[in-house]
């Protein structure tokens, strides 16, 4: 379990972390998100006690990180895959940090295999790929058995067996009963992995909520109705929901129109009112994605800019491609 409470991280005049409170509870995935500057290393640092909160406090297990007397076994951290000595082996690395806690070289062998560096644990880390150095963090973090996890973008790197791998992995740490704290950037990934999602936006929380109603609250009713009358249709939902609502008509194709702010039941029977054939109507869901941008529209520190000159627009698309 980890607990903070007014939690501000101050860098000079730039408040990287403003008065944040939440808990993420043991026995699911708690997922961390927020755009890039919105705070989540920072907090995730204090957390571990890499960084000293300006003010408020962050427990792990009920005390502060630095006052447990043997934190690799309450808290395994990933933050920097990179942060290694790169001229020794990753078993070398694994035993030096065992050492630390004791933790016979029988644990450095098997979060070696579990992590699958099996084959390069003998290699010097320096040449180890993107990925190998993430499974080398991973491994780390998981030698004191700990309760509680923090990774900050296990999957960066990650070929799709990886990925893959790091989903079923802290799956299984949450069946468990571990704490699991994981950032990401990727979406679609977060929406198959967490239970529970934090977003950060400029250093605030700005939803502290499970997954599957982070996505409902967020996120307009949506429906795709196709019929040969949908502009008739599309009119008389305007009409029926009147002024002053959020209500959107979106034609989307030839007879065909994303509807914003009604259900499928509702569309189903003004259609049927008015005795309008329908060929298609297809509640849409929204994604984790969806309601994520939604969301932090407003919070975004480095935003891209729409790109005016279109010389130079299909230059960046075709880069892009
Ligand atoms: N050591 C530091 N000195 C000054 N400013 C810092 C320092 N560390 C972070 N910041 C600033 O604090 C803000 C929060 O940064 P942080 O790295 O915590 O964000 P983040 O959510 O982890 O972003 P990302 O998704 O890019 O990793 C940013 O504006 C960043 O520039």
């Amino acid at each position: 379990m980890i607990n903070a409470t007014n939690l501000t991280k101050q860098y000079g005049a730039k408040t990287a972390v403003n008065g944040v409170s939440f808990s993420v509870k043991p026995g699911m995935v708690t997922g961390f998100l927020g755009p890039n500057g919105a705070g989540k290393s920072t907090t995730m640092r204090m957390i571990v006690g890499l960084d000293r909160p300006t003010a408020g406090t962050v427990t792990v297990n009920g005390k502060r990180y630095q006052d447990h007397a043997a934190p690799l076994h309450e808290v395994g951290v990933l933050l920097d895959a990179k942060a290694v000595h790169t001229g020794r082996s990753a078993y070398n690395h694994l035993r030096a940090l065992a050492a630390t806690h004791r933790i016979p070289v029988s644990r450095v062998r098997e979060v070696i295999e579990l992590t699958g560096l099996g084959a390069v644990a003998h290699k010097r880390v320096g040449g180890f790929s993107l990925g190998m150095g993430q499974r080398l963090g991973i491994a780390a973090a998981l030698l004191g058995d700990p309760q509680t996890l923090i990774l900050d973008e296990p999957v960066n790197g990650l070929d799709p067996e990886g990925v893959r791998w790091v989903r079923q992995l802290v799956r299984s740490l949450a069946a468990q009963g571990r704490t699991v704290l994981l950032s990401s950037h990727l979406m679609s990934e977060m929406a198959q992995t967490a239970d529970h999602i934090i977003v950060l936006g400029k250093g605030r929380v700005l939803a502290d909520a499970p997954v599957q109603d982070f996505i409902s609250g967020a996120a307009a009713e949506t429906v795709r109705v196709r019929s040969p009358r949908a502009a008739e249709l599309g009119d008389a939902l305007l009409r029926a929901a009147g002024a002053g609502t959020s209500t959107r008509i979106e034609p989307t194709g030839e007879n065909e129109l994303r509807v914003i702010g009604f259900s499928a039941a509702n569309v189903g029977n003004a259609a049927a009112e008015l005795g309008i054939p329908l060929h298609e109507l297809t509640p849409i869901r929204a994604s984790l994605e969806e309601a994520y941008m939604d969301l932090t529209a407003n919070d975004v520190e480095y935003r891209t800019a729409a790109i005016a000159d279109p010389a130079l627009a299909q230059a960046v698309q075709e880069t892009n491609r």
